[in-house]
């Protein structure tokens, strides 16, 4: 079974979200590797409509299953199915614009998810400064709305809790009584689908998609390879080797 986060794992960062398209070879990798495995899933904090959208060519791998919203919603065979949304996250959205005014922060961009909203200080002129500014205030207005804060690359993100990519693992795992896992991300939010590797007991490989923003994958991952680049190339020599006769 291989499982991968999307963005940082399978399309580089950029500023703007809405332009994190896929590595342009990525789909065709997973197209071939997808013939050969159980299944190929990706886990990441996206709906999963954006990432059909910022992957085009993504639903033609076969048995491909995205677990989007970290495992809220999930889209197999064209279709998605998902809890109705949480009413603090429109609530949120509504009192966020007067926070971020009385905080004085710059540069600061929302990406309104549906199902939660991200906070993002990349394009801020001061990223790192902004973030720790926007800690304190956020995780009171998500504990007010009875939503939790997932930290990210220059992002906090407002989510409802109760599931997250290392719940939304393994029980993929159990469903499918996968024999062994290669799960690869980037982000902080990817170190519970590392647990869950950890805890199936499963053969299991994890990998990091590296970057100089997030260390703590590297640390503890099997495989440190040079972001999306580096997990194209691996998946596309892991496919290759089952091809070899
Ligand atoms: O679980 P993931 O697939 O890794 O999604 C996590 C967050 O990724 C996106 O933000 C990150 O990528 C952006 C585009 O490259 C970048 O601009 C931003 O700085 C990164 O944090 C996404 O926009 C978030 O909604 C996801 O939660």
């Amino acid at each position: 079974m291989i499982g991968l986060d999307f963005d940082g794992t399978l399309s580089p960062i950029v500023p703007d979200p809405a332009e994190a398209v896929i590595h342009p070879k990525a789909a065709e990798v997973l197209a071939d590797l997808g013939s050969h495995v159980l299944a190929v899933v990706i886990v990441t904090g996206r709906p999963p409509a954006t990432v059909l959208e910022l992957g085009p060519g993504l639903s033609d791998v076969p048995g491909l299953v995205v677990l989007g919203h970290y495992g809220f919603e999930r889209w197999e065979h064209g279709r998605v199915s998902a809890p109705p949304p949480p009413a603090g996250v429109p609530r949120t959205e509504a009192e966020l614009p007067l926070l971020l005014d009385s905080l004085g922060v710059e540069g600061v961009t929302v990406e309104d998810k549906g199902r939660a909203v991200a906070v993002h200080t990349r394009r801020s002129p001061d990223p790192d400064g902004t973030l720790a500014k926007l800690r304190e205030p956020l995780a009171k207005l998500a504990e007010k709305h009875s939503l939790v804060v997932e930290p990210g690359r220059y992002v906090l993100e407002l989510r409802p809790p109760g599931m997250d990519k290392g719940q939304a693992l393994s029980l993929f795992l159990a469903e499918r009584v996968a024999r062994s896992v290669l799960f690869a991300g980037d982000d902080l939010g990817d170190l519970a689908a590392y647990d869950a590797v950890e805890a199936s007991n499963l053969p299991g490989v994890t990998v990091c998609s590296g970057s100089a923003e997030v260390t703590a994958l590297a640390e503890r991952a099997d495989i440190v390879v040079d972001g999306p680049e580096g997990v194209v190339a691996l998946l596309g020599e892991l496919a290759s080797a089952f091809s070899r006769p």
